[in-house]
């Protein structure tokens, strides 16, 4: 069996219970003490200057602005994606269908602690000391294990819905990285080694924001940045995503209607020599309802080395040392937003 899967790269990390389980919701009238934040530092609202790019995935010139993007922003919105609306329809429901659970039947497919996969709290919760107001169901690759134990006779529709939806992302993904790494100027046979390498190794998230009593003072998720190469990203109707912008600040980062989310991570920013910016992002709860998200990450298998890829005609000097994946997620587990100045020169 080959051993480079994420899943085995966290098994090396395990949480502590208490990082994994989250409140249960339902029962809760008062925002408890331990989900108090600071005040979230005001974010600015989206207008024309200030809101990420949307790029039409249809236009000749999409490999350009995507690149510009990628490097002004480390992020972006796509439209005429070929994702079918009936799907992200579909998978969204799903998703509901689940977090609408009770907490007590939810708990069944509870990730255990030194694993990747099913119901819990965000991996990079250890590093806060207050908890973020979500909860979540990570899948990789199938979903048939923990879907049997929330649902024992009604376990195919979500199965089916989320294997159609992680084979449609790859799609667009395996599109989105040879657009970027060609914006680059990286080669062809570069670019089919990073891409077909990075197939083998992704994750779909759920995410959901309960119904908060007290929306202002708690956070839906912390400030971070994504270990993936990219991350596609679909909101529900509901306001909360920022992207932090330097010189700018927080940025609202509107749903609309049918338009995916691009977001630049860890592995890109170090495959492009630091040109584009692994994008921090965070949730806050800005509407007084549920939100939910569905998070693909596009990676690479653990067993892969990192290093900035070289252009074809190369000016620059690599800023990171070679690292695998596995080690990374190894000093990203122990170190969270130090993890990248701890693999560069
Ligand atoms: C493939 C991934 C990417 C993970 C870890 C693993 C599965 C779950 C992902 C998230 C999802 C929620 C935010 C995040 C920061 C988290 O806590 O868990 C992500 C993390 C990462 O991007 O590092
Ligand atoms: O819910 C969102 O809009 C963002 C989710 C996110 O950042 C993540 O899953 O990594
Ligand atoms: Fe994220």
């Amino acid at each position: 069996m080959i051993m480079s899967t994420l899943s085995e790269a966290y098994q090396d990390h395990p949480l502590h219970p208490h990082h994994v389980i989250p409140l249960d919701f339902d029962s809760v009238r008062a925002l408890p003490d331990t989900h108090v934040w600071p005040p979230a530092s005001h974010a600015l609202e989206s207008d024309d200057r200030l809101s990420i790019p949307t790029v039409d995935l249809t236009d000749p010139d999409a490999g350009k602005l995507v690149g510009q993007a990628c490097e002004a922003w480390g992020a972006f919105q796509v439209t005429n994606h070929a994702i079918p609306l009936d799907l992200l329809r579909e998978v969204e429901s799903e998703a509901r269908r689940l977090f609408s659970l009770p907490t007590e039947q939810k708990l069944k497919a509870l990730r255990s602690p030194g694993g990747a996969t099913g119901y819990g709290l965000a991996r990079i919760s250890p590093f806060f000391n207050k908890y973020m107001w979500h909860e979540g169901f990570t899948i990789m690759g199938s979903s048939i294990d923990h879907a049997r134990d929330l649902w024992p006779n009604d376990y195919q529709r979500f199965c089916d819905a989320m294997e159609d939806y992680q084979k449609r992302m790859k799609e667009l993904a395996i599109t989105l990285m040879h657009l970027i790494l060609k914006s680059l100027d990286i080669s062809e046979e570069e670019r089919t080694r990073v891409v077909s390498a990075g197939g083998a190794s992704t994750a779909l998230q759920l995410n959901s924001y309960p119904f908060c009593p007290d929306p202002n003072r708690a956070m839906g998720l912390a400030p971070h940045t994504d270990t993936s190469l990219l991350t596609i990203l679909h909101q529900s109707t509901v306001n909360g995503l920022q992207i932090f912008k330097d010189g700018v600040g927080w940025v609202l980062v509107s749903p609309t209607n049918g338009s995916l989310v691009v977001n630049v991570g860890d592995l890109l920013h170090v495959l492009s020599n630091a040109q584009f910016p692994n994008v921090l992002h965070r949730v806050v709860l800005k509407e007084n309802q549920q939100r939910l998200s569905l998070a693909y990450f596009y990676c690479l298998p653990s067993d892969f080395h990192i290093s900035p890829l070289a252009p074809l005609n190369p000016t620059r000097m690599p800023l990171f040392r070679s690292v695998s994946v596995r080690d990374y997620i190894g000093i990203k587990a122990k170190n969270l937003e130090k993890a990248l100045s701890l693999i560069r020169f």
